[in-house]
């Protein structure tokens, strides 16, 4: 018989339902104790599964084994137990519905009021090694067609996946049953839970079984899947988004197999100051991505997604300085990135500069003491693996753009140049063409940066063509530090070619000593012909790097 309209009439109403009878299957037996106990206590008759009836029974209570409700034993390695009709009736059955009532009573069945199950390890066995059969073995399939079957009987029938809601659960049976509201939610989560399972195992299928054909054999090679999935679990509605009049909230990523998320912004822990915003997280994110790229401790300082400094030295405090000094103005009501630990002489600087947040790996405990003085820095802890994202999604209208996260590697990045202009670059100056190459990733495109010394001086970004970087990039140089003509004796980044000699004249003509670029252009030679008529070392480094 197939699915039918519902007829209104025929359903009566059920909000409190008491348990009497529940199924508990699990892998992962964290609390199961509390759980059973409470059940037990409560007078619930307990039905389980082979490894979770034995841990039931070895507290000392009472259980049913599933092969004896189902007549059936436990089969194919695990592979069938509570895949039947005794089982499966009494999880479906609408008792809303009369007819539903009569025909379990007819079938001898009797329903359960609860389901407490947790899947096969899945996600957890691939992501430590597991291939082939190992991997298959642990595709749960009893447990998710238990889960999915009293998620839709929500009507009638409560379905817990995770120990988390334990608490709740077993309050609701003590008090006398379990409500529709609480029904609701619980079905909404498994459902979540069970697209989330699945996502994960259709992403290794993707990878791992499908690569023998066609469309799915040029995914496979060329590393992305032929569909993908990405989930995430709500973790906070925040005020607003990136205006006031725009609804927004942060998920926490559960993007699937080889195209998985790392860990970030999303997972810090905050330590102090307001809730965050939409633009602080985004900020946070493109502080983090200016940040960490360098080995050596640095500090990167963002408004608006672009940096307003960032900075190299020794001592991350001294990072900072040098950071900020680049565009004290814009530096006002920043973001701060640091990749080291904060330390006091950093915090005691950050004190006096109003700064919306600060992100670090952690804090030296004066340091974060001083910070959470103020009420309004929203302090960041990294998670302890943080790790950028292997890949990127942006949504498009009617898609999703996925490419591989653009990073730098952590060692040196002139090895690769190739000199066309100019007098090899001494060793600071190279060190310093190096910072700048690495530093103009940070700014969104058309990006010019300037820096001296292991720090930005300049930075044009965000142009619609690479002239006005450039004189961007000298103004702000020559401008933001008190008169300063910082441009004279810096080195340049392009991270793009120059289409025309035109933007390279501007920063020659502010007396730039020395200019990276990744060349590639048709005009190179006019390119080049200006920087040697100057004597001003050029390199290209084959490589782009654009930021939108
Ligand atoms: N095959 C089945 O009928 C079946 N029914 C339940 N499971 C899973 O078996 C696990 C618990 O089994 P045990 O109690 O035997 O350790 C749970 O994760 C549950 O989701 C099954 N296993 C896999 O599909």
């Amino acid at each position: 018989m197939s699915a039918h309209a519902a007829d209104p009439s025929l359903y009566r109403e059920r909000d409190v339902v008491p348990v009497r009878r529940a199924l508990i299957s699990l892998s992962d037996k964290t609390d199961l104790e509390v759980l059973a106990r409470a059940l037990a206590d409560a007078g619930v008759e307990l039905v389980s599964t082979g490894s979770t009836a034995a841990s039931i029974r070895s507290l000392g209570i009472e259980v049913t084994d599933v092969a004896h409700l189902t007549g059936f034993p436990e089969s194919l390695g695990g592979r069938v137990k509570t895949l039947h009709p005794a089982v499966h009736a009494g999880l479906l059955a609408d008792l809303r519905l009369e007819d539903h009532e009569k025909q379990l009573a007819e079938l001898g069945i009797a329903p359960f009021e609860l389901v407490v199950v947790n899947l096969y390890p899945f996600k957890e066995t691939i992501a430590a090694g597991a291939e082939g059969n190992d991997a298959v073995e642990q595709i749960d399939i009893g447990g998710p067609a238990m889960v999915r079957a009293s998620a839709k009987n929500f009507a009638n029938v409560a379905v817990v996946v995770s120990p988390g809601s334990y608490p709740e659960v077993i309050a609701a049976v003590r008090s006398g049953g379990t409500s529709l509201a609480l029904r609701g939610n619980l079905a909404t989560k498994a459902f979540q839970h069970t697209a989330d399972y699945d996502a994960a195992v259709a992403a290794w299928f993707t990878q791992h079984v499908a690569a023998t054909d066609g469309a799915n054999a040029s995914a496979a090679d060329s590393g992305f899947s032929a569909s993908v999935t990405v989930t995430g679990t709500l973790q906070n509605v925040l005020r607003y988004g990136e205006n006031a009049h725009q609804a927004a909230a942060i998920y926490l990523d559960g993007a699937q197999g080889d195209l998985q998320s790392g860990t970030g912004i999303a997972q810090a822990e905050q330590l102090g100051g307001k809730e965050m915003s939409y633009n602080n997280y985004t900020d946070a994110d493109a502080a983090l991505r200016a940040a960490y790229d360098f080995a050596e401790p640095a500090v990167a300082i963002i408004k608006h997604a672009n940096p307003c400094g960032i900075a190299s030295a020794a001592d991350i405090a001294e990072a900072h300085r040098k950071a900020h000094a680049c565009d004290p103005v814009s530096a006002y009501g920043g973001v701060i990135a640091a990749n080291r630990t904060v330390t006091l002489a950093l915090a005691q600087t950050v004190k006096g500069i109003f700064t919306e947040v600060i992100v670090a790996p952690d804090y030296e405990p004066a340091a974060l003491e001083l910070l959470q003085t103020k009420k309004n820095l929203r302090i960041l802890k990294l998670p302890a693996d943080f790790a950028r994202a292997p890949y990127e999604y942006r949504q498009i209208s009617g898609g999703v753009l996925v490419q591989q996260a653009d990073v730098f590697p952590s060692g040196a990045l002139s090895d690769e140049w190739q000199l066309v202009a100019g007098e090899a670059a001494d060793a600071a100056t190279l060190a310093d063409l190096e910072f700048a190459w690495r530093a103009c990733r940070a700014a969104k495109s058309n990006a010019i940066l300037l820096a001296a010394d292991q720090a930005s001086v300049g930075v044009g970004m965000g142009q619609v063509n690479r002239v006005d970087s450039c004189r961007l990039a000298v103004e702000r140089a020559n401008t933001l530090a008190d008169g300063a003509e910082r441009a004279r004796g810096s080195v340049a980044a392009s991270d793009a070619f120059f289409p025309f000699a035109d933007g390279a004249q501007i920063l020659i003509d502010a007396g730039v000593k020395a200019i990276v670029q990744p060349g590639g252009s048709i005009r190179d030679d006019e390119v080049v012909a200006a920087a040697k008529a100057a004597g001003v070392t050029m390199y290209v480094t084959g490589e782009r790097h654009f930021f939108h």
